[in-house]
């Protein structure tokens, strides 16, 4: 009767032996697990026979009664049924099981007893008994014929308990049905009965050994069946069949762990020795059964049985293991045996079998060419991850080629809405389209539009290209994959154009999609640009080139879109413009007055402040012309650090001001300490230009002037509220910027016997404005209206000689007419120029009221929004925005000085 907690172990032993199989290493441990589980068993009260001896050849008598090789063949052929006994006639086994022949029995028993650690052991005695009455699965029987050929692996260990693991699975129905005195098969509907039979079987032939058997045994065993819980047993009924199929699964089990195991991991298993070795130790003793020649060596089968007789503490009776030896010729090594058993007196019919083993086809094959194949494989596999050959990038050589672009998908999703994008109407108009696009694609489709593939975002840094493709992505509500131009470029060729692929391949696949492409002049620079000086541009025009193949590749139909960020279209390849690429071109601009309100609105959400919005955002715009959105958002979070260090509960208008002066000017210098001299000479310097500013009508109104060291080399500087929204300057404007620009030199001329360097940032200006009149914007009478690019990084100049020489007259021509201008002014405000800086010096810094009051009201009408947001009432003093400079001599000047200052024609100009 099976015992759910045999069951269990059964079970758990049939995991264990997997374990036990796969992992040598553990081989002593496992054992140690598996034999408790083994002694279990080994309390059955089955008889069990003693080991039988070998057997002896009658047949020959002049060996001296040796053990006779091939005897057993003869006796009982090999994987052939025994003949069944009167006691066990044929019955029916289990699906997939075999009946074992006697010989593969005692081949098993033998290898228990002659095997440390289970040396002499007769534990297992009731395993062998089953195995001859019950057979096992048809594996056990594969594995011992591999064991003989010494060809035994793991698998066929992992096979054979897997075949026990399924019977395993069967017993709770046999359980079920023996209770019902009936067993069924694996297969449904066909009965099998062979361990009914076998427990009838079994219980008769157990209870005539019972009576046979001693008292103390007939205690044991009934001591032993109430234990099994049987329940006729329990009623006091007749003595059931003591039957346990689970007892007895587990009992192979271990066995087949054991054999597989041991078989293969017990130390030497050949050794080679030699002919005169062969001769005089085996042969001579008739220990040699068979012998197997392989290319050039011979493998020799000894009888095991015989040999352990003969050789009781010798490895040579252990199994598995067999001797070898080298042969020059297989026909002198047929001669030389032939030669010894004729001298042995072995007759013809009883000499030792050989057998030749061949290679086999396939063997052979590989032999020939597997090392080449070997090569070939490795070779491939190499320059497929090297350069990404196979389709989807492939990874690449140590993951180079792998796109390192960054998934946004709905879990860690783009959260950025249109609504967080401020200022850009036009842009997010234009951009719309592709939501919809992503959204309904067959709005489109249904009128035979070709869907757009792609959109270039181009425009000045921080302008929030990012910003707006995420937000498309946002409101698509599809997956967004961000990634820097830069990013596909690394040292090795073909690996950007690899990342490419890879990048593209994988937005397919979660298509519908938006990539994003940030600094796309990375890669897309014009193929044509640089001329003789090209050179390791290779690796950059393959990867332009695999983006231009990836969007041709895209069908109408893949919704996936392609949305790329630069500061320079200028540069890039026009083959990346042409329609079926990127077929828009977005410029996103700094924004204008109400872009920057609205930006300041959008980032004002996340600070605290009592301030009234509109007020407080309509002058923090009037204050920031040029600033793009970056510029805005990080004068936000100034503003709020400015008022956390002073300990306010909320931000306000002066920690707005404050920070957009750090923004624009830099940190104040309190450290450098400027002479008396230098800083009367900078008081005059800035005068100069506030006076400038003060009385030329096309100026810009002055804001604020100061002699405090801020940035980098700035001394000090006068602040106006340029034209912000002014896209275009006429002559009078772009003269009075330049003569206001000449304003603190011409001060210091005025004032001081000699001059300073400090002027020298001033002159750059005043001449680049001029040269662009000139060269660009055709405000030049004798060059006339002609437009020469100027490009530092060309030698030849676009023009003749003769129209340089032009051009510097010109040039010179203008900048002497702005220095007259200023000198002119500055002469007849001499008194003033002296009373605003000696106040200068006083204060250090000065505010459009106070000009007001030492100079009176300025003759000029104010702009609207000068006077809306700078009436006097609100806020301590107007922030600088610096225009003007006294340089420091040898400091250069910080980039974001210089750039605000020309806002926004020059930068033009600069083109
Ligand atoms: N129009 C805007 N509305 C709101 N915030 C903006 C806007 N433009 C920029 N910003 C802010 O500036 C940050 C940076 O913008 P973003 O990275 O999009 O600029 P970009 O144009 O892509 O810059 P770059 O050319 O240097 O890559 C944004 O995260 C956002 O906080």
């Amino acid at each position: 009767m099976f015992r759910p907690a045999n069951r269990q172990l059964a079970h758990s032993f049939a995991r264990l032996s997997l374990s036990a199989t796969v992992r040598p290493a553990y081989r002593s441990a496992a054992f140690a697990r598996i034999a408790p589980v083994v002694g279990v068993s080994s309390s059955r009260s089955y008889s069990a026979k003693p080991p039988q001896r070998p057997k002896k050849n009658n047949n020959s008598g002049n060996n001296g009664g040796r053990w006779e090789p091939g005897q057993e063949k003869k006796d009982l052929g090999e994987n052939q049924t025994p003949p069944e006994s009167s006691e066990s006639p044929a019955r029916p086994l289990p699906d997939g099981w075999v009946r074992l022949t006697e010989e593969e029995v005692r081949h098993l028993e033998y290898f228990f007893k002659n095997t440390p650690p289970m040396k002499g052991s007769t534990k297992f005695d009731h395993v062998f008994e089953d195995l001859k009455k019950y057979g096992a699965p048809l594996e056990v029987r594969e594995m011992i014929a591999k064991q003989k050929a010494g060809s035994l692996g793991m698998m066929d260990g992992i096979k054979a308990v897997r075949a026990l693991s399924k019977f395993i699975d069967e017993i709770p129905n046999m359980t079920q049905n023996a209770q019902n005195n009936t067993f069924t098969s694996n297969k449904p509907g066909q009965q099998d009965n062979a361990f009914r039979d076998e427990g009838k079987e079994q219980g008769e032939r157990q209870q005539q050994e019972q009576q046979q058997q001693s008292q103390e045994d007939q205690r044991q065993q009934q001591h032993r069946s109430q234990s099994t819980g049987n329940k006729e047993n329990q009623k006091g009924g007749p003595e059931p069949p003591r039957f346990d199929v689970g007892e007895m699964a587990v009992g192979i089990g271990g066995l087949i762990i054991f054999y597989t195991f041991y078989s293969m991991f017990s130390g030497e298993s050949s050794r080679e020795i030699t002919w005169q070795e062969l001769r005089k130790n085996f042969l001579d003793k008739g220990l040699v059964e068979k012998m197997v020649v392989e290319e050039d060596r011979v493998r020799v089968y000894l009888n095991r049985e015989a040999t352990q007789s003969v050789y009781p503490d010798s490895v040579a009776a252990r199994p598995g293991f067999h001797y070898y030896f080298s042969i020059g010729s297989k026909d002198a090594f047929e001669r030389r045996l032939d030669e010894v058993q004729a001298e042995l007196g072995i007759p013809s019919s009883d000499r030792i079998p050989v057998s030749y083993a061949s290679p086999g086809v396939v063997q052979n094959l590989l032999f020939a060419f597997g090392p080449t194949l070997l090569l070939i494989g490795l070779l491939g596999f190499l320059s497929r991850r090297a350069g990404g050959m196979g389709g989807g990038g492939g990874g690449g050589m140590f993951g180079f080629g792998k796109s390192k672009a960054k998934m946004f998908n709905q879990d860690s999703a783009v959260k950025v809405k249109f609504a967080d994008v401020a200022g850009m109407d036009e842009a997010k108009l234009e951009i719309m389209e592709f939501v919809s696009f992503l959204k309904s694609p067959e709005r489109f489709q249904r009128l035979g539009a070709k869907i757009p593939r792609g959109a270039i975002l181009s425009g000045p840094p921080g302008t929030g290209k990012t910003l707006l493709a995420k937000a498309t992505a946002g409101e698509s509500q599809v997956p967004f994959f961000t990634v820097s131009g830069s990013e596909f470029v690394e040292m090795f060729v073909g690996v950007g154009a690899s990342r490419v692929r890879d990048l593209f391949s994988t937005a397919r696949k979660n298509a519908p999609c938006i990539i994003f492409i940030d600094e796309i002049d990375a890669i897309g620079k014009s193929r044509a640009e640089g001329g003789g000086f090209r050179g390791g541009n290779d690796e950059r025009e393959a990867t332009l080139n695999q983006i231009l193949t990836e969007m041709d590749g895209f069908n109408t139909s893949e919704q996936v879109v392609v949305l790329a960020g630069t500061n320079r279209p200028d540069i890039l390849d026009q083959a990346l413009m042409r329609p079926g690429r990127f077929d828009r071109h977005i410029h996103v601009d700094r924004p204008t007055m109400k872009g920057r309100q609205d930006i300041f609105k959008v980032h004002l959400k996340q600070i605290v402040t009592k301030e009234d919005i509109e007020h407080l955002t309509g002058r923090l715009a009037a204050l920031t012309p040029g600033f793009a959105g970056a510029d805005i958002a990080n004068a936000v979070n100034e503003a709020a650090l400015v008022a956390a260090r002073a300990n306010a509960t909320s931000v306000e208008m002066i920690h707005f001001e404050q920070a957009i002066e750090r923004v624009i000017g830099g940190l104040e210098r309190k450290s450098l300490v400027l002479s008396p001299e230098e800083k009367r000479t900078v008081a005059y310097h800035e005068a100069g230009h506030a006076i400038c500013g003060w009385f030329f009508r096309w100026a810009d109104p002055l804001l604020k002037v100061s002699i405090i060291p801020r940035g980098q080399g700035a001394l000090g500087y006068a602040q106006y509220l340029p034209s912000s929204d002014a896209y275009l300057m006429n002559t009078n404007q772009l003269m009075d910027r330049m003569a206001m620009t000449l304003g603190g030199r011409v001060s210091e001329e005025l004032h001081f016997p000699t001059v300073t360097t400090g002027a020298s940032d001033d002159f750059k200006k005043v001449t680049r404005m001029a040269t662009t009149m000139v060269t660009q914007w055709g405000m030049s009478e004798k060059v006339g209206p002609l437009h020469f690019k100027s490009d530092e990084n060309t030698l030849q100049k676009p023009f003749a000689e003769s129209t340089a020489q032009t051009i510097d007259a010109e040039v010179r021509r203008i900048v002497d007419e702005a220095y007259k201008q200023c000198k002119d002014l500055l002469i007849a405000r001499k008194k003033e120029v002296a009373l605003v800086a000696e106040e200068l010096l006083r204060k250090e810094m000065l505010t459009r009221d106070d000009l007001v009051r030492l100079l009176g009201p300025r003759e000029w009408p104010d702009k609207e929004e000068f006077t809306k947001y700078f009436d006097g009432k609100q806020g301590t003093a107007p922030p600088p925005f610096p225009t003007e400079s006294t340089d420091s001599p040898n400091e250069p000047q910080p980039a974001m000085f210089e750039k605000k200052a020309d806002e926004p024609p020059v930068e033009d100009a600069k083109n």
